[in-house]
This record gives C-alpha cells, sequence and structure tokens, in this order.
C-alpha cells in the first residue's frame, strides 16, 4: 500500500477584492521530500503559503494532513498541525530584542540558539535588538525559530532570497538534512540553482492556478521556465554587450582607503560614468558599511569619497543625495511608502521639485512612471497600495522608480530579490540603459550568476578589503566564488 502524503491541498481559492490570487492551487507533499513552489510575480506562491499555515483563509479548497481534513483556520491550528513557515518578510519585530521576541512566540531558547549557530551565524546576543541585526540575520533567526518548532511540514518562502552564497550552503545543507530525517519542505524560490540542488520535484502555479508537476533532474529549467510563463525564454544570455564605460578622465566616485566599524576595513576603488561595477562579497565581508558609508547612513571612520573629483563628506544620507547619489537599499521596507499607490512610490522622486511642476513636468512625469511600470512589468492589478503587491512587484517598484527618473550615481544593494527570472531578464539590460545614459551604478549582488549579465567590472570584498578585481562579463560562477572565499590566483588553482 502506498503511503498517503503528508500533505495535499486541493482546489484552493483565493480573492482580494477583484484581485483572483488563486484559483486552483493545489499540491502534494511526501514525508522526507522537497517540493519546489514555483511561479513569477504574482503567480499566487506566498498567498498559497499562507493559507497553508493559517495566515489568511481560503474561500474554497481542501488541506489533508495524511489523509484526514487538516485544521488550519489559524497560525496556531496550522503549528499544531505541523505546518511551520518562513514567510518573505522578516517576522521578528524589531523594536524588541531576541529574547522578548522568542518569549512571544513560545520559542524553546536552547534549540533556537543551536539552529542558528548550525546555520552559521555565530556571536548572536539573545539582548540584540532586532532592528539593529542586518537582513540575512534576520533570515535565518526566522529559520531558526521555525526549526525549533519541530515542525512536520516547513514552508519556506523566499527564504534565501537576501542570503549570500555561504548562508545559503547553511540552509541547503539543514534543510537537506531535516528532509532525510522525515520532514516534507515547500521552497519557494527565483533561484534556480538552488531549486536544482535542493528539491526532488516541482509544482508551477500560473496566475494562480496549478499547471503541473515537474521531477527535478538535469535541463528542467527551462520547461519549468515555460510552464511559469506560459512561454519559452532564453536563459543563460547577456542581453546587451558590456564596455560602455571609458575608464578614462575623472570617475564619478573615488574611494580611497575607506573603512568603517565593524567590518569594513580598507576599500579603494574607482567608478566612472557609463559603468556597472559589481560588488561580490559573502556574508559580513564589508559590503552593508560600504553602502552605509557611500549614501551617507553611517559616516565612515577613514578613508576619502570624491564626487567628479570633488572631496565629500557625507555626515547624512541628504548629503550624499545633493552629491547625485540614489541609494536602493536590500530592504525594500526602507525604500517603500507601503501605505500609498505604486505611481505615488515611483513618482516619488519627481516631488522633490514640487515647486517646479507646471503641466508639461506633470505629463512627463505620468509618462515616465508608466514607462517604468510597462518596462518592469509591474503587476498593477493591487496598485492602489503597494503593501498589496506581491514581494517581487514590490521590489520592482524600487528599481522602477529610477528608471523612471534617471540618476547620475546609482547604489544597488541586491536589487533583484524576489524578481522572477523573466523580469530579472528585463533589469539588467535597463541598469545598463541608465548607465549608457551616463549614469554610474555600483551593483551589490547575493546572486553571482548576475555578475556576467549586468556587470562590466567587479570587486570582490574579502574581510573588509578588496581582494580582486573581475572583468565581469567573463567571469563564472566558480571563479567569482573563489574569489568571494579570498582564494585568487595560485590559491585558487590549488
Ligand atoms: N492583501 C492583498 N490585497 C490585495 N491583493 C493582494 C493581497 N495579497 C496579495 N495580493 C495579490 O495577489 C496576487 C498574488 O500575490 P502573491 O504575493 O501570492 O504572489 P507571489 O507568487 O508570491 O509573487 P512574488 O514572487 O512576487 O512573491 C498579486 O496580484 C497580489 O497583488
Amino acid at each position: 500500500m502506498t503511503e498517503l502524503p503528508l500533505l495535499d491541498a486541493s482546489g484552493i481559492a483565493k480573492s482580494f477584492g477583484a484581485v483572483r490570487a488563486l484559483t486552483d492551487a493545489r499540491l502534494t507533499v511526501d514525508r522526507g521530500e522537497i517540493v519546489a513552489l514555483m511561479g513569477a510575480n504574482g503567480a499566487g506562491k506566498s498567498t498559497f503559503v499562507k493559507i497553508l499555515t493559517g495566515a489568511l483563509k481560503p474561500d474554497a479548497g481542501q488541506v489533508r494532513i495524511r489523509g484526514a481534513e487538516a485544521r488550519v483556520g489559524s497560525p496556531a491550528q496550522a503549528r499544531r498541525s505541523g505546518l511551520v513557515p518562513v514567510y518573505q518578510e522578516p517576522s521578528l519585530i524589531p523594536d524588541l530584542d531576541v529574547a522578548d521576541n522568542l518569549r512571544l512566540a513560545d520559542t524553546p531558547v536552547d534549540p533556537f540558539r543551536a539552529w542558528v549557530s548550525e546555520l552559521g551565524i555565530a556571536g548572536l546576543s539573545l539582548s540584540d535588538m532586532i532592528g539593529d541585526l542586518p537582513l540575512a540575520t534576520l533570515r535565518i533567526l526566522d529559520l531558526a525559530r521555525a526549526l525549533a518548532a519541530e515542525p512536520d511540514v516547513l514552508l519556506l518562502d523566499e527564504m534565501t532570497a537576501a542570503l549570500p552564497t555561504d548562508l545559503v550552503e547553511h540552509v541547503l545543507k539543514v534543510v537537506r538534512a531535516k528532509a532525510n530525517d522525515g520532514l516534507g519542505v515547500i521552497y519557494v524560490s527565483h533561484r534556480f540553482t538552488e531549486i536544482s540542488e535542493l528539491c526532488d520535484r516541482a509544482t508551477v502555479l500560473r496566475d494562480g492556478r496549478s499547471v503541473g508537476d515537474l521531477k527535478i533532474e538535469p535541463g528542467v529549467e527551462e520547461r519549468a521556465v515555460e510552464l511559469m510563463l506560459g512561454q519559452k525564454l532564453a536563459l543563460g544570455l547577456r542581453d546587451t554587450a558590456g564596455g560602455a564605460a571609458h575608464r578614462t578622465g575623472t570617475p564619478r566616485l573615488r574611494v580611497r582607503a575607506l573603512a568603517a566599524a565593524p567590518k569594513l576595513t580598507d576599500v579603494s576603488f574607482d567608478l566612472y560614468p557609463g559603468e556597472v561595477l559589481g560588488v561580490v562579497a559573502l556574508e559580513g565581508q564589508g559590503q552593508d558599511e560600504l553602502f552605509e558609508a557611500l549614501s551617507g547612513f553611517e559616516p565612515p571612520s577613514d578613508g576619502t569619497i570624491e564626487v567628479d573629483g570633488t572631496p565629500m563628506t557625507f555626515a547624512h544620507p541628504a548629503d550624499a543625495i545633493a552629491a547625485g547619489l540614489t541609494f536602493v537599499p536590500g530592504n525594500r521596507a526602507e525604500a517603500l511608502l507601503s501605505q500609498r499607490s505604486v505611481r505615488e512610490n515611483i513618482a516619488l522622486p519627481f516631488s522633490a521639485r514640487i515647486a517646479s511642476w507646471g503641466p508639461l513636468k506633470l505629463r512627463h512625469e505620468r509618462e515616465r512612471v508608466g514607462y517604468a511600470i510597462d518596462k518592469l512589468q509591474i503587476d498593477t492589478r493591487a496598485q492602489g497600495e503597494v503593501q498589496r503587491l506581491s514581494g517581487g512587484n514590490q521590489q520592482k517598484v524600487t528599481i522602477g522608480r529610477w528608471i523612471a527618473k534617471g540618476v547620475e550615481t546609482l547604489l544597488l544593494f541586491d536589487p533583484t530579490r524576489g524578481i522572477d527570472v523573466r523580469t530579472k531578464r528585463q533589469i539588467y539590460p535597463l541598469v545598463r540603459e541608465l548607465a549608457e545614459n551616463g549614469a554610474a551604478v555600483l551593483f551589490y549582488t547575493s546572486e553571482l550568476e548576475e555578475v556576467p549579465l549586468a556587470c562590466d567590472r567587479a570587486v570582490v570584498i574579502f574581510n573588509g578589503r578588496i581582494v580582486d578585481i573581475i572583468d565581469a562579463a567573463a567571469a563564472d560562477e566558480a571563479t567569482l566564488m573563489r574569489a568571494a572565499h579570498g582564494l585568487t590566483g595560485e590559491d585558487s588553482a590549488a
């Protein structure tokens, strides 16, 4: 007799007003199985995960656990049924410390601490304030909390989207080991490399409907994309030629011996107009401090920054903005006015010049906003409030703003977090177009495969210093990975 599936959800439907997020979603997970839930931005993945874990009530459908109807009417009920999520956005309360957050959710402290260190985070104190911790650490804490609850089915919604490669490796190892012990896992991700490394099977959603199941095997990627999008898409090619930058004359940004506590020790580079300069680093090598110093959020402790040949001191974000430096933070919550509309959010930078608005400018603004929405294919079905968009569509809004407005110097910190494969392919040429129109772009990405697709060169930061500068168009992931681990030249050949 074949064993009943651990989890079996079928016929799930959910609408938000006029938006039909799910019409007929289904999936099954067996004991010990890791199932990828795939779909383009806005396909309904997060809504599905929220329904399965009691955060949303479905309009229709059935959830069965080992063949018996399951009660998932609230998060507590779902948890008692063994279904435990890590949602797409960090769920810990920023104004409380770690210990208080654990108390609130009745999380046992010792297993939590054991999972935190197993997952690669050292030196966490229970008195650390959540609001002071980097996004990547928060994601690990969310996962450690979920594992400490001893689930039967773990639902991970883009858990790794903000994680650099080394932490991703820890997560994949732990999840695989738990599955080997019998845990069922639902794994939502836009990262194919992780899905093919980790998952046994994929189930694909398109426009709120389950459209197919695929066994993960070599060559499955193309078929998965076709199912997700309803059309074929060429993968793995750079769409635009590189080398728009002429690295002569005065750089837009000249950084020398920049240091910022605790991790940035000595970084020097030049960024030229017309150039997209990648930044490659594993978790906590100083990249957060570099972007905070350049955007005026945390003044550096040492070193110099010149913009177009003029020395600058950024004591406040306003100083960096006045010098033409635009920062797009990795944490979209910091960048968006969540209760305002998509259009208002994209038009935000225009309103800085409100005094000079006339009818022509307004029309120009509307056209530019429309252009960005169109170019990024932002799903505007729930456009009245940006917080109602899917995660990937919110991320597109943070970028769309600068596509609409145009920029001099753009500091992008992991800009494609949670964005689907098709839109990523649309974003790289748009970033390159900004550069070709004279912008200088600094582009940190936690996804190494983006470097050759988007950048001209990449600086590799290890231990707070630049250890390598790589010609990006030719850089493969293995080369970048070795460099990110601090292995260059002869070391890496060994
Ligand atoms: N509270 C809400 N109110 C209105 N619409 C919503 C709400 N939550 C989700 N939606 C809409 O439901 C649809 C599906 O969103 P969902 O977040 O489930 O997509 P997703 O597949 O997880 O996308 P992504 O890959 O971008 O995270 C989207 O059109 C979204 O705007």
